[in-house]
């Protein structure tokens, strides 16, 4: 079973207005709300493409309640720990530029994190894969993350880490199936510019040393690059198209990518997956759906640049 974990969910509230001004009232031309969060975001693309899969996390609230009916809606199963408290809400502004302000969600206790866990120890088998995507929630901490990392290296189940600097590299020595930073997260992590291919490989290389087993580092509009545990490097290039919102983008990115590896173990066709559904995302309003996904990969140029 493909499985996702959202420590910290929000609804995503994406308002379009002409022009932000700060201090002052105003007024948007359009608003939506979607259910939201990076592992969130991965459940909804994989039914998107067909592949029947669990989002875990906690939830709690009518914005909870929200994420429940729009992942039922959508034929993803919802199995969250419930908490008394109410889920985040995410604003994202469309306006002159992207501005994005995220919530800080309720504190998760210690009794609701063993219920996490419980689940997934009872669960858990060879061949599944976890999706452990976005920030950590208030209450808890990289060791969390770390013992998810190690249940699947037990089990045996493909481990898809998508997080922020110390959560991902805590991790590493778990060695996860893939880990996506984006080129600022690169940055991050080695507190250093990233400013070319060149050093985008150099890093991604590092990672690897320190036990990630395949890792694609996203550049937004310029494409991705991949290296493999076989240490071929891939890179993807991004197709034409009008970019509409690029919220979830990389969510969606690791998700082609990841369930068609599962299916085929053809890192070209799995990373041509993984970008087509990344451009989709940024071409819609929301997550993207699964025909501009097929349209879009017959379109994506995949070139091996190195080893
Ligand atoms: N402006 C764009 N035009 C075309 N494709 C894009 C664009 N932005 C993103 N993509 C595609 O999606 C992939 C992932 O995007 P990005 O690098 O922005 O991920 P991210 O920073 O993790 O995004 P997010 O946190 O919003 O999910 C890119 O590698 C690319 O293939
Ligand atoms: O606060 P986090 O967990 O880092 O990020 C949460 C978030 O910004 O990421 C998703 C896009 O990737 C959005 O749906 C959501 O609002």
């Amino acid at each position: 079973m493909l499985y996702t974990i959202t420590f910290n969910p929000a609804v995503d509230v994406v308002m379009n207005l002409d022009n932000l001004q700060l201090g002052a009232l105003n007024r948007v031309e359009k608003d939506s709300y979607v259910a939201g969060g990076k592992g969130i975001n991965i459940s909804v693309l994989l039914k998107r493409l067909g592949y029947d899969n669990v989002a875990t996390g906690f939830i709690g609230g009518f914005t909870g309640d929200f994420i429940h009916d729009s992942l039922t809606a959508e034929g993803v199963k919802p199995e969250f720990i419930k908490l008394d408290a109410m889920t985040r809400i995410n604003v994202k502004l469309k306006a002159q530029e992207e501005t994005e302000i995220n919530g800080k969600g309720p504190v998760i206790d210690a009794a609701n994190i063993e219920k996490l866990f419980n689940y997934f120890e009872e669960r858990l088998t060879e061949g599944d894969a976890v999706f452990l995507a976005g920030n950590t929630a208030p209450g808890m901490t990289s060791d969390h993350f770390v013992r998810m990392a190690q249940l699947c290296q037990i089990r045996k189940a493909h481990f898809v880490l998508d997080t922020n600097k110390d959560l991902l590299t805590a991790c590493l020595a778990y060695h996860p199936f893939l880990i996506k930073p984006n080129a600022d997260e690169l940055s991050e992590i080695f507190q250093t510019p990233i400013d070319s291919l060149a050093s985008v490989i150099h890093y991604a290389k590092e990672l690897q040393v320190l036990g990630a087993t395949n890792i694609i580092v996203s550049l937004g509009g310029k494409g991705a690059v991949l290296l493999t545990e076989t240490g071929d490097v891939y890179q993807s290039y991004v197709p034409k198209g009008q970019v509409i919102n690029s919220v979830g983008a990389g969510d969606s990115m690791v998700a082609g990518f990841v369930a068609k590896y599962i299916e085929t173990q053809d890192y070209v066709e799995s990373l041509k997956q993984g970008a087509a559904c990344g451009s989709a995302t940024a071409f819609s309003v929301g997550i993207a759906q699964a025909d501009l996904v097929d349209a879009l990969v017959k379109e994506i140029k995949v070139e091996r640049i190195g080893e």
